[in-house]
């Protein structure tokens, strides 16, 4: 059912799409329906033409491209009920598949060299946990088994359906506004700051308030999952509250951040002329959600455990780990490049820097590894990548990360700064440059293309953007802590220490 508000018309689901999309096809439907964004004060009429998005689009639009590639078809999708799909929609049953999906997501990460924190992947691997463990949703205290509206389960496994046929592009914004983290949603000055249920009508459910952060803007859909954050007295509460919906639904607004991509040409910026991929503010000025597309109402302890409750979290942490062993072996190539073009490799405090490098890039790997073979099919029949690596992979990277930028400024000293452009090179000074800044191995072309990146991925905005992601993306490395502490089984060690204890 096709449904009116706000003077305009919010289409059904359509389920049973053609399976995996190419870029020109995400291209074409971003700009016939495209979210509404504000950069710089202005609205976004097309963001595939856009000076600050249209990059990133084109990037997008690539890594779509990947799916149709003859040698890497077989991996970045599967086939099923003879239409092929995106891989990361797989629902995973043996360890095997979880290698496949591995693979896939390795694959796609090194096209952004890692530095592409919210490829579609992830909310794919969202998706595809919330679909496969659906029949959590019914837990639910507002949910009606059944019913037509509320029978939530059947709401999120058609929504999955509806992404995976589609092969859609997704945003999600998880966290309220940061307006006094001291109070709860319901003691700030305006009941509707943090994100809110308003009323319920015979159409769907409206919704007031804003969320903090939805990278990815540039996408077909937004998902409004509970977070694990909500505080809440009651059980009950406005809240509590999960739904997906276009980006172009009336009353909902991206207000992005400044852009990073300054319109550069990609051999002078060549992480931040492709992969900016922005960070917008979400505000919803009163947005119909159509029942068909709501998943969860009011109930806090659902809300809060929906993450771990269906799983969703170990399969996106498990696409994550994948995703930083590309970006870490992107610092290691990056490094030991910088390293043999000015032939500092045979000092020993370079050689422990570039080690320092390795075993970071060897511990996630291991815990990638450890995952994947300690997996186990969860209730829905799933196979789950174990916990316990996972989490320390979430907790360790982020407190190392900011070691690899650091890492490549202490090895390419004045060379990450001193880089004429492009534009320099071919101009009055182009032979002095050539050289003057030639290397061992590289002439003056090569060497600054190479150290252009090492300054994308240490020194410029883009570089400091990464930063701040890699400190919170995931949440706040404090309460990440305080959550491991609280899942991680202990007994044996302090066992084992008892028994020791007792040793006469
Ligand atoms: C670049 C970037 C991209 C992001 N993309 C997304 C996205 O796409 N979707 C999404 O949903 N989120 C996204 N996030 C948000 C991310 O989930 C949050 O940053 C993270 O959960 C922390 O929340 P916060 O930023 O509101 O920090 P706050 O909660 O405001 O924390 C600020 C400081 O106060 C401390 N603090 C606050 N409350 C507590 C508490 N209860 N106990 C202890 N310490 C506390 C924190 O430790 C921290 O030091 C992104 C963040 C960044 C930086
Ligand atoms: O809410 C949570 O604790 C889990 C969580 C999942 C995905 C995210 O992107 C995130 O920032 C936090």
């Amino acid at each position: 059912m096709t449904t009116e508000f706000k003077g305009q018309t919010i289409p059904p689901m359509h389920t049973g799409g053609q399976g995996a999309v190419t870029g020109q096809r995400f291209l074409d439907r971003l700009r016939q329906n495209p979210p509404t964004l504000y950069i710089d004060g202005q609205r976004v009429a097309d963001p595939t033409t856009h000076p600050s998005t249209r990059n990133m689009c084109q990037s997008l639009a690539g890594l779509y491209d990947l799916q149709f590639q003859e040698d890497l078809k077989e991996t970045l999708t599967y086939e099923d009920g003879g239409k092929r799909y995106a891989r990361s929609f797989m629902v995973p049953r043996t360890k095997d598949d979880l290698r496949l999906i591995a693979e896939s997501h390795r694959i796609r990460a090194n096209y952004g060299l890692g530095f592409l924190g919210r490829a579609p992947d992830y909310m794919n691997a969202n998706v595809m946990a919330a679909g496969a463990g659906a029949e959590y949703f019914n837990g639910c205290s507002a949910a009606v088994p059944g019913d037509p509206k509320r029978d939530f389960a059947a709401n999120m496994r058609r929504y999955y359906e509806y992404v995976q046929g589609n092969d859609l592009c997704l945003t999600h914004a998880l966290t309220n506004p940061q307006v006094n983290r001291s109070k709860m949603a319901s003691e700030l000055p305006d009941p509707y700051i943090a994100l809110g249920i308003v009323e319920e009508t015979d159409e769907g459910v409206i919704v007031r308030g804003a969320r903090m952060m939805a990278t990815l803007p540039i996408a077909d859909e937004i998902l409004i999952f509970p977070s694990t954050v909500l505080k809440e007295n009651a059980d009950k509460s406005r809240y509590a509250m999960g739904f997906g919906i276009p980006t172009n639904t009336p009353g909902l607004s991206f207000q992005c951040r400044e852009p990073i991509d300054v319109g550069r040409d990609p051999e002078d910026h060549p992480l931040s002329s492709r992969f900016d991929e922005q960070d917008a503010f979400v505000i919803f000025d009163d947005v119909l959600v159509p029942w068909e597309r709501i998943f969860l109402l009011y109930d806090v302890e659902l809300a809060n455990k929906a993450y771990a409750g269906t799983d969703a979290v170990l399969h996106m942490a498990y696409q994550v780990v994948n995703l930083k062993i590309a970006k870490t072996e992107a610092f290691l190539g990056t490094a030991q490049s910088i390293v043999n073009a000015i032939g500092s490799g045979g000092f020993q405090h370079v050689q422990a820097k570039i080690a320092e490098i390795i075993i970071m890039l060897e511990i996630m790997k291991a815990l990638e590894v450890a995952a994947r073979e300690q997996a186990e099919p969860n209730d829905y029949g799933v196979m789950t990548p174990a916990r316990a690596p996972l989490d320390a992979a979430r907790n360790y990277y982020p407190a190392n990360h900011a070691r690899l930028p650091e890492l490549l400024q202490l090895l390419g000293a004045s060379g990450i700064i001193m880089m004429p452009s492009k534009a320099d090179r071919e101009g009055p000074l182009g032979p002095q440059i050539a050289k003057y800044l030639q290397t061992g191995n590289a002439n003056a072309d090569e060497r600054l293309r190479l150290f252009r990146l090492a300054w994308d991925m240490s020194m410029s905005s883009f570089a400091g953007r990464q930063e701040l992601y890699e400190r919170y993306f995931f949440g706040d490395p404090v309460r990440m802590h305080s959550a491991l502490y609280e899942v991680y089984d202990s007994s044996e060690a302090v066992a084992r220490i008892g028994e020791f204890l007792q040793r006469k």
